[in-house]
């Protein structure tokens, strides 16, 4: 049997390939509904600080709702990757204050805010592969957001994850520094974790299925 961390590799691997089908059109009309239901969220209305990060590649789009949010008056700020994966952050002024950066990553240009200002976020958004019924999240292996969460711990920041609805798995494999998020989007909906929510960390019912296959859609937000 393979350690957590090759079943996260083998998971990830499926994932990263089964976004490499999404056609562009596709994509596109993902990522306008993802934008359209995470302005929706409640956990977005009062905030005035919200964590994001600047979609590449065949990740859900997120550029509409950066631009959303920063219309709104909310002070988003936007992840710049160290050298050793840590992230530091940056504020978001509009796409033309962003620079290529490293990995096909685009970041903020303008005044580095140090490690811990996600800190003063109300709500942070986080890229990822996939998150399962408990709400755990995996991302791309880098640790980086591992350590957001790390951070984060004990605050009342609403943990967001946005992903394609097929992302939302029965279970991804758990190393112990992983944290479960509050909740995920997708073009099909919300669906929030944690106690009280069935098949959330501490709710009743928590499904057992045999890893990584697809449970059904979230409902509608
Ligand atoms: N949009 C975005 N920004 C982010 C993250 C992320 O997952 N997505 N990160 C999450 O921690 C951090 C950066 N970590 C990253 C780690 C690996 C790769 C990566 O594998 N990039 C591909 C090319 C991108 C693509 O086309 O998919 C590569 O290098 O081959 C990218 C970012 C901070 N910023
Ligand atoms: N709090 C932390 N501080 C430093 N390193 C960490 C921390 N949490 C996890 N890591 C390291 O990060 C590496 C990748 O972890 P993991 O595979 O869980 O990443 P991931 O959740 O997929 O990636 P990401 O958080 O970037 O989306 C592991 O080697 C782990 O030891």
């Amino acid at each position: 049997m393979p350690d957590r961390a090759a079943q996260k590799q083998a998971l990830r691997r499926e994932l990263l390939e089964r976004r490499k089908l999404l056609s562009p059109e596709d994509a596109a009309a993902a990522a306008a509904v993802l934008a359209r239901r995470a302005l929706e969220l409640p956990e977005l209305g009062g905030a005035g600080t919200v964590a994001a990060y600047v979609s590449v590649g065949r990740e859900p789009g997120t550029r509409a709702l950066l631009d959303a949010l920063h219309a709104r008056g909310v002070r988003v700020l936007l992840p710049v990757l160290l050298p050793d994966n840590d992230l530091d952050w940056g504020a978001y002024e509009g796409a033309q204050g962003l620079v290529r950066a490293g990995r096909g990553l685009l970041e903020p240009a303008g005044r580095r805010l140090g490690v811990d200002a996600v800190r003063e976020a109300d709500a942070v958004l986080l890229p990822g592969l996939a998150v399962d019924a408990r709400g755990m999240r995996m991302g791309r292996g880098g640790g980086s957001y591992d350590r957001v969460l790390a951070r984060l711990a004990g605050s009342a920041a609403h943990r967001v994850v946005l992903l394609y609805a097929n992302e939302v798995v029965a279970r991804v494999p758990v190393e112990p520094h992983d944290h479960p998020v509050h909740a995920v989007v997708t073009p099909d909906g919300v669906r929030r974790f944690g106690p009280g929510v069935r098949g959330g960390p501490c709710g009743p019912g928590a499904p057992d299925a045999s890893g990584g296959r697809p449970v059904s859609p979230p409902g509608p937000a």
